[in-house]
């Protein structure tokens, strides 16, 4: 046996060894052992089991998150309503309106049961002091409105000193589970009904049944009869004068609101609540123990009688008594830093789209005014506490100051925070995390003892490969001058052998790799997951698409293999709602969001020249080319990129160009690594070059001096436009954006309508040119075309907006085989078709 094999062969043995003495096992021949006994796979399924509790926890918590923003949103809108002038939220006595109103919305609103529970108080103490005297003093006049606030005093008062009625203060201890018995679908609903139990009519002593309450108020709100009239105060429409939201869920109901105000239909108003679980489903068993609950047996035509008389109510309650008594508010507490986190991101993103629309609509100025964005702060590298030696690699490479999302992110970094960092491309977030990442290694190096497998102190995980090169290269470029630590990448279309060899013999304690290749080495018992146990750093570059369905489960995976207590970094110029919330899945819950990007900035680099072209999508190719000459022209050291939905289009749209003796290069993932290794370099060192590439170029990638990116047919989402054009502009440079979309597809510039986009007009065609095209499409390959055409309709069935009307699909589809030169649209295999839900469509060949 030749020496390297057995060098092959013992370093696994050295590991197994190294791991035993690691978790203190007993040394035997016996299957590898994990703490508490397990074997691997009972360690995988622990933490698999692991993974889906955490993920249950999550959801939870995001329900949890969205029932209290829907109380918040309710809360919101009543005090709005309820005070419009006011400056703040103070809980001032409402109007008898505005109180009914904000009954019936809070307690009739689809969803506002979830406001109440049963430690809801609203009849606690009173805040506002008013002596009973007082009250004797001020007799209610015929026609005045009844003080409800006063009269739960009242009646607290009465009670306490008749014993009969439940007091305020009994109110807390009141025991609910009563309520079960209901037929209340929750909890919430019924305590909705206690609070109206407690209301007493105006003689301070009666007390009405929530039940009749609930009628007053459906009465008195919706009944187009006198009796509700003091809430109908002008003809203004439902909305207005409910104070519904019409909007989301509450629309139906809104409508049915307002059909029933309209008819003055009170009956109609019954069965909805009924149906809504409002009314009808009493009646509640009362505690035995609780006296004070008599109140709901009073019938409830003494009660209507009652309420003929509410018609000239008093100043019915407070605000307060909606929010100050809200028990909700206590109980959102554990969640409130990330909802309050949420609900803020969520209101930037709001006013940052409004405010780059109103701009865009404004006075059409903005086009002009592309003003400088400085991506450099004031702050340099050698005033932030980072390793001398990296920052004479910082200034070797030209590296002086910060830009600004370097120093947004790295004294958070430094302190070891989990964090989610979103800016814009191009502004130098790989340099803001390799930073502290090499940070990270210099300190675990320098407290840890000899090991014989030396830990993986870092991990960097990114989409692409040519990304995970490019980040490898900047990490060993900052690392010149440190001795001894060493950075690897492990991507796909490499050898499997290859990567273990380099694992074994190079120093690595900074791991670059894609999430496949990664999780084939961590599950191919290579010693790679010992290894990640000593990891101290995580990085997801590209972090939402890396958390995007297509990579999430192999991330989760590869999570699940590595240390709790590590610190993780997500980096990205996009970062959708969607992908925050399930970012936690990698996260600390106690993570530090930077956006970068700015309140009422545009989500794109502002030197770049965003514009739109719609036309018909046969001629997509030839207005490409056209564009392409219109550009070179005017920019005679070009450097384009131009983007194509798939790889097999991507192809095509190269022999064409190339045909066309345009100098254009081609990258998509089917190709050899070698090569699109090869491409990438010479891409990025060359100028007057034009690179037609799938999405793989789309994301990280750093080519310099980009002057224009062309975007052919739609992107997957609107990250990926911006990902995309992103790669032009860089460093804040000038550049530009084009975007062809054929007619059908213009759909999608709602996705972009806070973006600047200019619409470019459908240029001149030279017949000549097109007759050109048609001779070199000619020469083309069939085979090309076909993979081509049959790339072009995977990728637009796959889109949801396109995909869903098979037979337009299919139709587009075959004019688009005819416009690169097919006779026949080519056959699919049955089970692709089958599969695409395209089998029995019109237009459709199978294959025989
Ligand atoms: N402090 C700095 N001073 C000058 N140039 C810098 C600095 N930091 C980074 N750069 C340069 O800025 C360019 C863009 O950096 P980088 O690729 O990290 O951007 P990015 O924000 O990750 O973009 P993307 O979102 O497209 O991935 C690189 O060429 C990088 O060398």
């Amino acid at each position: 046996m030749s020496s390297s094999v057995l060098l092959q062969r013992s370093k696994p043995l050295t590991n197994i060894l190294w791991f035993n003495r690691v978790f203190a096992r007993p040394m035997g021949g016996g299957p590898r052992t994990f703490p508490g006994g397990l074997n691997k796979w009972q360690w995988k399924r622990m933490h698999e089991k692991k993974a889906k509790e955490k993920e249950k926890r999550l959801l939870e918590q995001e329900k949890q998150l969205y029932q209290a923003r829907v109380r918040s949103q309710i809360r919101t809108k009543l005090f709005d309503k309820a005070d419009p002038d006011s400056e703040t939220n103070q809980h001032k006595p409402m109007s008898p309106d505005e109180h009914v109103k904000a009954l019936a919305d809070r307690f009739m609103k689809e969803g506002a049961e979830d406001l109440w529970n049963e430690d809801d108080g609203p009849v606690k103490s009173e805040q506002r002091p008013r002596s009973g005297a007082e009250a004797n003093q001020r007799p209610r006049l015929a026609g005045a409105p009844i003080d409800l606030r006063g009269l739960i005093s009242d009646k607290r008062n009465s009670v306490n000193n008749s014993g009969n009625l439940n007091s305020g203060s009994n109110v807390k201890n009141r025991n609910y589970s009563v309520l079960s018995e209901s037929q209340f679908s929750d909890r919430s609903k019924s305590a909705s009904l206690i609070f109206m139990r407690n209301l007493v009519c105006d003689d301070g002593k009666t007390v009405i049944p929530s039940r009749n309450v609930m009628d007053f108020v459906r009465r008195a709100y919706f009944s187009g009869t006198d009796k509700g009239n003091f809430c109908r105060n002008d003809g203004s429409s439902t909305r207005d004068k409910a104070g519904f939201d019409t909007g989301n869920k509450a629309k139906p109901f809104a409508r049915n609101l307002g059909n029933n105000r309209e008819n003055g239909d009170s009956k109609n108003m019954s069965q909805f609540m009924k149906k809504k679980g409002f009314v009808g489903k009493r009646r509640f068993k009362r505690n035995e123990s609780s006296s004070s609950d008599d109140d709901s047996d009073i019938h409830s035509e003494d009660v209507d009688e009652k309420v003929e008389g509410w018609r000239d109510v008093r100043k019915m309650g407070s605000s307060a008594s909606l929010g100050k008594y809200d028990m909700k508010i206590t109980k959102r507490v554990p969640l409130k830093s990330l909802e309050d986190e949420h609900d803020f991101e969520e209101q930037v993103e709001l006013i940052r789209k409004e405010i780059s629309k109103n701009k865009l609509n404004g006075n059409g100025e903005k086009k002009e005014k592309r003003e400088e964005e400085p991506i450099l702060s004031q702050k340099r590298f050698d005033e932030c506490g980072i390793s001398p030696l990296t920052i004479k690699a910082l200034t070797a490479a030209g590296y002086i100051q910060m830009t600004r999302v370097q120093e947004a992110t790295l004294s958070v970094c430094l302190e070891g925070k989990d964090a989610v960092v979103k800016a814009k491309t191009g502004t130098g977030k790989s340099i803001a995390f390799l930073l502290p990442a090499i940070e990270a290694v210099l300190k675990a190096t320098s407290s840890s003892t000899t090991q014989l497998v030396p830990p993986i102190y870092v991990l960097i995980l990114c989409p692409t490969r040519e990304l995970a090169s490019q980040i490898a290269a900047e990490a060993i470029a900052l690392l010149k001058n440190h001795d001894g630590i060493g950075v690897l990448t492990l991507v796909g279309g490499t050898r499997f052998k290859v990567d273990q060899r380099r694992l074994e013999s190079d120093p690595c304690q900074i791991l670059v790799a894609t999430p496949g290749r990664l999780l084939d080495h961590i599950e191919n018992k290579s010693g790679l997951s010992v290894r990640l146990m000593g990891l101290k750093m995580l990085v997801l570059d590209e972090a939402d698409h890396l958390l995007d369905l297509g990579f999430r489960k192999d991330v989760e995976n590869i999570v699940d293999c590595l240390p709790r207590r590590r610190q993780s970094l997500l980096f990205s110029a996009t970062m959708p709602k969607e992908v925050r919330r399930i970012s936690q899945l990698v996260l600390k819950r106690e993570h530090t969001y930077i956006d970068t990007v700015g309140l009422g900035s545009v989500e794109t680099p502002v030197k770049i020249k965003q514009s739109c072209l719609v036309a018909p999508h046969e001629l997509h190719f030839q207005i490409l080319h056209h564009l392409l000459k219109e550009h070179i022209l005017g920019t005679p050291d070009y450097k384009v990129i131009v983007f194509c939905s798939t790889g097999m289009v991507t192809s095509l749209l190269y022999l064409l160009l190339r045909e066309m003796k345009m100098n254009v290069r081609e990258m998509y993932s089917r190709k050899p690594q070698l090569y699109r290794d090869r491409i990438s370099e010479e891409f990025r060192a060359s100028k007057r070059l034009i690179l037609v590439t799938s999405d793989v170029s789309a994301r990280g990638m750093d080519y310099p001096d980009v002057t224009s990116v062309v975007q052919v047919g739609i992107p997957p989402d609107r990250e990926q436009y911006i990902h995309r054009l992103g790669r032009t502009g860089r460093e804040g440079k000038e550049g530009e954006g084009v975007l062809l979309l054929a007619p059908w597809e213009e759909y999608f510039l709602d996705d972009l309508k806070d973006l600047p986009l200019d619409k470019l007009q459908l240029p001149h065609l030279n017949p000549e040119i097109q007759l050109q095209m048609d001779n070199h499409m000619a020469k083309i390959d069939n085979n090309v075309k076909e993979a081509a055409y049959h790339a072009w309709l995977g990728y637009y069935n796959s889109i949801r907006e396109i995909g869903r009307d098979k037979t337009k699909l299919v139709e587009l589809a075959n004019k688009f085989a005819q416009s690169i030169g097919l006779q026949r649209s080519p056959p699919l295999f049955r089970k692709t078709a089958l599969k695409m839900g395209l089998k029995d469509i019109p237009g459709i060949r199978l294959r025989k």
